[in-house]
């Protein structure tokens, strides 16, 4: 029987660092943020339902793809908008992942990393076994994100406010991965967790 991981957190907590370790080590991750990238290609169900309810003007001009950043400008500052943008984006991202899911469990995987950004948000725990909270400070969690994104500090903090705060989802999760620390630090405590569970990839 495959085990299945949520790896969760906050925005820029550092589940993709995370996920890049656990991929070197060989293990298979699902990232719904690249799923959430995928079903919004141009033509597919949940673009041209983006574009009927935000219409045209969030399109980048030179090939109809979505403009992330007039888009991330939208939802992040109008819970309304976020609302119906999940409404149409999430059920295509669940789908995806649960079949790539069955993909990997059915070759044979022995650890199957869902990487969810929004795995308590949208009570999405029922898709996998166990939990691992990336877990950084709000002061860190501002400044990566705002040094990473090249965002103003309003920026950062609406969109760290469309999520729940990170310190709640200690409490959910089966682990936490601090990782105020060196990336060194992380890794070692990413270790730590795999051999307590004993989780082959
Ligand atoms: C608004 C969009 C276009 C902004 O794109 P952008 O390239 O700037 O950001 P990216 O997609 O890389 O997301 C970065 C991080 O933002 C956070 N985030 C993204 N969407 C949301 C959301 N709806 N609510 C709260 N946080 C979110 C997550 O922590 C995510 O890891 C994009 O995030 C999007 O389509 N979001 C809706 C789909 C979604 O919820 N994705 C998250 C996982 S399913
Ligand atoms: N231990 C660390 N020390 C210093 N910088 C770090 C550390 N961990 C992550 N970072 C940096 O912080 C930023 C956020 O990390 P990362 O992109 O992994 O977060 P994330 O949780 O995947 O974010 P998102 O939810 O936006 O996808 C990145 O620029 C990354 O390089």
């Amino acid at each position: 029987m495959a085990t299945i991981l949520g790896l969760t957190g906050g925005i820029a907590s550092g589940k993709s660092t995370v996920s890049d370790m656990l991929l070197n080590k060989g293990y298979t991750v699902i990232d719904a943020d690249l799923a959430a990238r995928q079903v919004v290609e141009v033509g597919q169900p949940a673009y041209l339902a983006i574009v009927e309810e935000f219409g045209r003007s969030i399109l980048n001009k030179e090939d109809d793809t979505i403009n992330r950043a007039k888009l991330g400008d939208i939802v992040f500052h109008n819970e309304e908008m976020r609302k119906k943008l999940n409404g149409i984006v999430h059920p295509a991202v669940r789908g995806l992942m649960l079949s790539e899911k069955d993909q990997a469990i059915e070759s044979g995987k022995n650890t199957i990393i869902m990487d969810i950004p929004l795995l308590f948000e949208s009570e999405l725990t029922w898709m996998v076994d166990r939990t691992i909270v990336v877990y950084v400070d709000s002061e860190t969690q501002l400044s990566r994100l705002m040094k990473r994104n090249q965002f103003t500090e309003q920026e950062a903090s609406s969109r760290i406010a469309s999520q729940f705060p990170l310190k709640e989802k200690i409490g959910l999760a089966d682990a936490v991965i601090n990782n105020n620390g060196t990336i060194e630090e992380t890794e070692e405590q990413l270790e730590k967790i795999l051999n307590e569970w004993d989780l082959r990839p």
